[in-house]
């Protein structure tokens, strides 16, 4: 994937998250903002007095709730196919539902009526906003606007309509202290969120590190038995042929004698691109099994077609000079080939020891040649 997309693929990633978080921590609220006007007004009996004032609330609220509700649970067909009307609607509603109570903060302060259900409003509301503010806190843009929706027309009411100086200022200090507890924690959040974005990161490249060869980035042999391990007992159930191919450089301590380890090195890291290259489909299993020592686990393939992918590896490899440091030299190979249909009375270390015994064969036979191992591998 080029840098940039990577980049963007990360930060909608991040986006993600934090939308779901923001939604996760939400949910509570649309309960608790749609259920509080009624425990407010039922027990005192407020809304058998003013049931046209009541009733429109606990509509207007429980409506504004329901599509929050329904936003939730349209989430998932909703989200990944257009983000931003998604956050759009989201913040509308959460703000619709803090307007809501606004207008109740303005009418509990200025209106007689209210005067039964003032403090329990007001009570109601202290707390609404400061959930609010840690709830929508992973988009520091909601929780200020949803908070300053809650409290500010208390603030207008207080210094504008009832004239109450002492009470606007102490509103309008709880607003002020929230907002600044809104952005500190919105920077704690996103720190903790980086750092385990950062540890996931790191985690993920832990476990790259653990599975390949540092010299030539291929599979290493640790990776190489697992995988094996899981392909052999898929292989069972699926009675597909499993083919092994062990391939070993020639000489390679004459290579390394006569020009030298870091020669040697890049010989290994030639080698085993040149395998790369031969071997291509998605299922081929590439490893380097040992010090110059390849192996080749190639699934639902027979005994001769994986014969046939070992000559061209060795014939690939024979036919391109290697150069290194002005220095041309031809590289060859040997190849061990054994191929077993899994069944669980085989333990899958029968096949490297078969496709070993082939290849010892090979080299025995001259080197810079293919063998398989049939009952009787002399004769492949
Ligand atoms: N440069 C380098 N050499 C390595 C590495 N791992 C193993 N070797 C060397 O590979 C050589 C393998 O030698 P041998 O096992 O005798 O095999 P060979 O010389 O290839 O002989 P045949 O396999 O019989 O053709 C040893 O000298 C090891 O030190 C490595 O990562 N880098």
């Amino acid at each position: 994937m080029p840098i940039e997309t990577n980049f963007q693929y990360r930060n909608q990633l991040i986006q993600r998250r934090i939308d779901m978080d923001l939604l996760n921590r939400s949910i509570p609220g649309i309960v608790i903002y749609a259920i509080l006007w009624p425990i407010i007004i039922f027990p005192v009996g407020f809304h058998l007095e003013h049931w046209d004032i009541s009733w429109r609330f606990m509509i207007a609220l429980a409506g504004v709730s329901f599509l929050r509700w329904v936003q939730r649970q349209l989430t998932q067909l909703w989200y990944p196919y257009h983000r931003r009307s998604w956050l759009i609607f989201f913040a509308t509603s959460s703000f619709v539902q803090a307007l809501l109570w606004g207008s109740l903060f303005i009418l509990a302060i200025h209106d007689p009526r209210f005067e039964p259900i003032r403090f329990v409003i007001v009570l109601a509301i202290g707390g609404m906003a400061s959930g609010a503010m840690s709830a929508l806190n992973p988009r520091l843009w909601v929780s200020v606007t949803n908070v300053c929706l809650i409290l500010s027309p208390g603030i207008y009411a207080s210094f504008f309509l009832v004239e109450n100086y002492s009470q606007g200022i102490l509103i309008t200090i709880y607003l002020a202290y929230l907002v600044m507890l809104s952005r500190r924690s919105n920077k704690e959040y996103l720190r903790a969120f980086r750092i385990e974005s950062q540890l996931e990161s790191q985690r993920k490249e832990l476990e790259r590190i653990n599975k390949i060869d540092p010299l030539t980035s291929i599979f290493n042999r640790g990776h190489f038995n697992t995988a094996f391990e899981f392909q052999w007992n898929a292989g069972i159930r699926s009675q597909q042929e499993q083919s092994l191919l062990m391939i070993d450089v020639d000489n390679f301590k004459l290579i390394n004698d006569q020009h030298g380890h870091l020669f040697g090195d890049e010989c290994l890291i030639y080698v085993a691109n040149s395998i790369s290259s031969a071997a291509k489909r998605k299922t081929d299993l590439i490893a380097r099994f040992g010090g110059e020592e390849f192996a080749v686990l190639l699934s639902d393939t027979s005994l001769d077609e994986a014969h046939q992918l070992a000559e061209t590896i060795r014939v690939e490899i024979e036919s391109k000079p290697f150069v290194f440091d002005g220095i041309e030299l031809v590289v060859t190979v040997s190849i061990g080939v054994a191929s077993f249909i899994p069944s669980a009375g085989i333990n899958s270390i029968q096949l490297v020891d078969n496709a070993d015994k082939a290849l010892y064969l090979a080299k025995e036979q001259g080197r810079n040649c293919v063998r398989s191992y049939l009952v009787n591998p002399s004769s492949g």
